[in-house]
C-alpha cells in the first residue's frame, strides 16, 4: 500500500496512535493547532508547511508572496483556536541557484504578515534541497480563555463564516489555464497572499463559539471534519453564499466550471468556520451560513439547503 492510496485522514489515523503523547499535551492532533501546559501557563502551537509545485509556483508567486502565505496559513490555524498569535519559527529548504533576492523577498512577506501581530519570527532552520520548502510553526495565546475545537458544534448552533469562500480557486484556476484577465486581482491576490480575518478568531472565543476551524482545503471538506468531530450534521444554505458565488462568476465563466464548486470546494482561502449558540450576536465579519443539526446519518455530514451536495468535496493531497 502507498499513501496515495489513502486520504489525509487515514494517513494520520495510522501515525497519530504511533506518536507519543507526552504529559503537557492539553490538545493532541485533530484540530487547527495544539495547546501545551507550561508550568506558568499554556501556549497554542501549530505548523503548516508549503512546497514548491504544490502549493505555489515560482513563475506566479514572488518570495514575498510565499512568505506572507506561510506565515497566513499559519496564523490562521492560531486564529481558528480562538488565540492571538505570538510567535514563528520558519525552517526553509532552498535549491543552491535560487536567488538571494527571493529569499530576502520571502523574509519581507513574513513581516508583513506578522506586522499587525506584532508576532517575531523567533527562530528556524536552514536546508539546501531539490525545491523551496517553507515550513512554518506558529505560537499563540488563549489569553485566559478555553481553546474552541473542531468538536464543539451543537444541534440548534448557528453555522457561521467570516472571510471570502472560492476566490483563492479562482485564482489558481485562472493562473493554472493562462486566463488572467483585467478585473481578476481579487482572486489572484487571494491564492498568492490569502488574507485571513484573523481577528475574528479571537473574538468569536470570547462571543462564545462552540466550535471553529479554519477553511484551508474546501468549504465542504473542513466543514465534514467540523461535523465529525462534533458528531453533528452542518446544513449550509446556498443563498447565504450568493456573494461570494458573484465573486468569482465571470472568472468561473471564463474557466467553464461552475462557481459553486469553488465557493464549496475550494481550499487556502483561510476564512473561520464557526459554530455559535444560537441567539448569540456574530461578531464582524462574520456572517450565518447555515444551522448545525443532530446527525441523523453518518454519511452526510455536510448538507447544502438540505440535501448532499453535488460538487467536489474539496483537495487531499494524496487521494481525491
Ligand atoms: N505528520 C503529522 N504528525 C502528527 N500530527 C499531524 C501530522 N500532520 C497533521 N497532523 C495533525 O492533524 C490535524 C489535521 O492537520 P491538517 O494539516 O489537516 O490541519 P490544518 O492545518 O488545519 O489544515 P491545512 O493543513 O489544510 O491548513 C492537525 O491537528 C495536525 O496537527
Ligand atoms: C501550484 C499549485 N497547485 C495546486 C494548488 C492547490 N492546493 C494545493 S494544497 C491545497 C489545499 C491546502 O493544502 P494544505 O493542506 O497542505 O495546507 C490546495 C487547494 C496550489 N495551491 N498551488
Ligand atoms: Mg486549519
Ligand atoms: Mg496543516
Ligand atoms: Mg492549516
Amino acid at each position: 500500500m502507498r499513501v496515495a492510496d489513502l486520504t489525509e485522514e487515514q494517513l494520520l489515523g495510522r501515525i497519530v496512535p504511533l506518536l507519543p503523547a507526552g504529559s503537557a499535551t492539553l490538545v493532541g492532533p485533530g484540530d487547527d493547532a495544539a495547546v501545551v501546559s507550561a508550568a506558568d501557563g499554556r501556549f497554542v502551537v501549530t505548523t503548516d508547511v508549503l512546497v514548491e509545485d504544490r502549493h505555489f509556483r515560482r513563475a506566479w508567486s514572488t518570495g514575498e508572496d510565499v512568505g506572507a502565505r506561510a506565515a497566513v496559513q499559519n496564523l490562521a490555524d492560531v486564529a481558528a483556536m480562538g488565540a492571538v498569535p505570538t510567535s514563528l519559527v520558519v525552517t526553509l529548504a532552498v535549491p543552491g541557484d535560487l536567488a538571494v533576492s527571493w529569499v530576502e523577498g520571502l523574509a519581507r512577506g513574513l513581516a508583513l504578515a506578522c506586522a499587525p501581530w506584532d508576532v517575531g519570527v523567533v527562530g528556524g532552520d536552514l536546508s539546501g534541497g531539490p525545491v523551496v520548502v517553507v515550513g512554518v510553526t506558529a505560537h499563540g495565546d488563549l489569553e485566559g480563555r478555553a481553546p474552541v475545537l473542531r468538536s464543539g458544534a451543537r444541534p440548534g448552533d448557528v453555522l457561521a463564516h467570516a472571510g471570502v469562500l472560492g476566490a483563492s480557486a479562482a485564482g489558481l484556476a485562472l493562473l493554472s489555464a493562462d486566463l488572467v484577465g483585467p478585473g481578476d486581482e481579487a482572486a489572484i491576490r487571494a491564492y498568492l497572499r490569502p488574507g485571513s480575518p484573523l481577528a475574528g478568531g479571537p473574538a468569536a472565543a470570547r462571543a462564545g463559539a462552540h466550535a471553529m476551524l479554519d477553511v484551508s482545503d474546501g468549504l465542504l471538506r473542513d466543514a465534514g471534519r467540523m461535523a465529525a468531530a462534533s458528531g453533528v450534521r452542518l446544513d449550509v444554505r446556498s443563498d447565504a453564499l450568493e456573494g461570494d458565488v458573484r465573486g468569482v462568476a465571470d472568472a468561473a465563466a471564463r474557466a467553464g466550471v461552475d462557481p459553486l464548486d469553488w465557493v464549496l470546494g475550494g481550499g487556502e482561502d483561510h476564512g473561520l468556520l464557526a459554530a455559535f449558540p444560537q441567539g448569540a450576536a456574530l461578531p464582524a465579519p462574520f456572517r450565518a451560513i447555515g444551522t448545525v443539526h443532530a446527525a441523523d446519518d453518518e454519511s452526510a455530514r455536510v448538507t447544502v439547503d438540505g440535501a448532499p451536495p453535488h460538487v467536489r468535496a474539496g483537495w487531499d493531497h494524496f487521494a481525491g
